[in-house]
């Protein structure tokens, strides 16, 4: 470790560096344009491990080949008029919600906070109750502003965010993903999981951490990948299928699947180096922005409870969900990973 931070601090600000300064993880992740106030660090306290050199670090998803997004004929957006309309029934961006029956009690601390127009009148409460209204996922008002809404946590409903193509500004509170990481996050070189990642100040319950980045592949490159692998179960880890609107009947011949997949075993971000916990504080959410990129949809790491900072992020690699639905039947230990997670609920293997 010591080796490349002091080539790091003392040559990478020299042009007779520059092919090395390209391949430094801390110059990588120094270039993200909100390092200044949201930086990522590495720290190796425990052996002389360093990062995988064949390894980069990324702010942006990269497309493989034959991974297109939308042409620009099939792109839409919302045309709210001010930003609080994107979460109301109208809002094109949440078009593909269910409308909720009745109002939650999510909702009711918002609407006993603030009234219908913020005031917080017995009158502008019940205008609001008698609105109709979206699922919109996040909380409008107050100390909660921003956080997902508690029945989100448990769900596995995709998030629809407002996004670029929108006429509501780059503050509509409906675009909390899009918005970006704001929270500091520090590598570390755990006692027995290799790398983790441990958060640098405290984050709330329904808290946006950052996206799960990689490079986009097709399924046919995925399982080229999975095969060329020694160890596939390992490659595993580092894919995630974007199956969240894969359909076999779907209009969009994009979504009959079978989906891209994302492998950020050697281009991603941070969230790459989250270690797996069978009782975790992260979980993971795909997230649209624009409807015409189901395809490539996002894939998003909220907290599910509130989280100390200084401690270990973690999430549940398989969300729950056991091939057998739980048991260990059909499958030998031997061919399983050892969950290291230590929790009261671990279920002993990864997968
Ligand atoms: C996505 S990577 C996480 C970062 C990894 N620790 C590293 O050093 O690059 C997944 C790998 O981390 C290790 N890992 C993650 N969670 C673990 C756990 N709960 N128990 C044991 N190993 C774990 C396993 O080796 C797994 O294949």
């Amino acid at each position: 470790m010591e080796a490349v931070t002091g080539q790091h601090f003392f040559f990478h600000d020299q042009p007779e560096h520059a092919a090395e300064k390209d391949s430094c993880h801390f110059c990588q992740l120094r270039a993200f344009p909100i390092h200044q106030t949201t930086p990522v660090t590495i720290v190796n306290a425990k052996d002389q491990a360093v990062i995988p050199l064949n390894f980069r670090f990324i702010d942006r998803m990269v497309l493989g080949q034959g991974v297109e997004p939308a042409e620009d004929s099939f792109r839409s957006g919302c045309s709210c008029e001010s930003d609080g309309e994107c979460q109301y029934m109208g809002c094109l961006c949440l078009a593909d919600l269910g409308e909720e029956e009745g109002s939650s009690s999510d909702e009711d601390e918002d609407i006993h906070a603030n009234g219908a127009n913020g005031d917080g009148s017995e009158a502008g409460r019940k205008d609001k109750v008698k609105q109709k209204r979206k699922a919109y996922a996040y909380h409008t008002h107050g100390a909660k502003a921003g956080l997902l809404r508690s029945k989100m946590l448990n769900s596995k409903e995709p998030l629809y965010e407002c996004h670029a193509g929108c006429s509501c500004s780059k503050d509509c509170p409906n675009r909390v993903v899009e918005r970006g990481r704001t929270i500091p996050l520090q590598i570390f070189r755990t006692d027995d999981r290799g790398w983790g990642v441990r958060t640098q100040v405290a984050i709330k319950k329904g808290q946006f951490v950052d996206r799960y980045l990689g490079e986009i592949i097709t399924s046919a490159e995925a399982d080229r990948r999975r095969a060329a692998s020694a160890v596939s179960k390992r490659k595993d880890v580092y894919l995630f299928a974007l199956d969240k609107f894969t359909h076999p009947e779907s209009l969009d011949p994009r979504l009959k699947g079978p989906p891209l997949e994302v492998d950020g075993e050697f281009l991603s971000g941070p969230t790459r180096f989250i270690n797996h916990s069978c009782e975790p504080n992260l979980r993971i959410f795909a997230r649209v922005g624009d409807h015409a990129d189901k395809h490539i949809h996002d894939l998003a790491l909220f907290a599910i409870r509130d989280v100390a900072r200084g401690e270990e992020l973690t999430f549940d690699y398989v969300d729950g969900v056991t091939e057998d639905g739980g048991g260990m039947e059909g499958a030998s230990a031997g061919d399983m990973a050892k969950c290291l997670c230590k929790s009261r609920k671990c279920r002993g293997y990864l997968w």
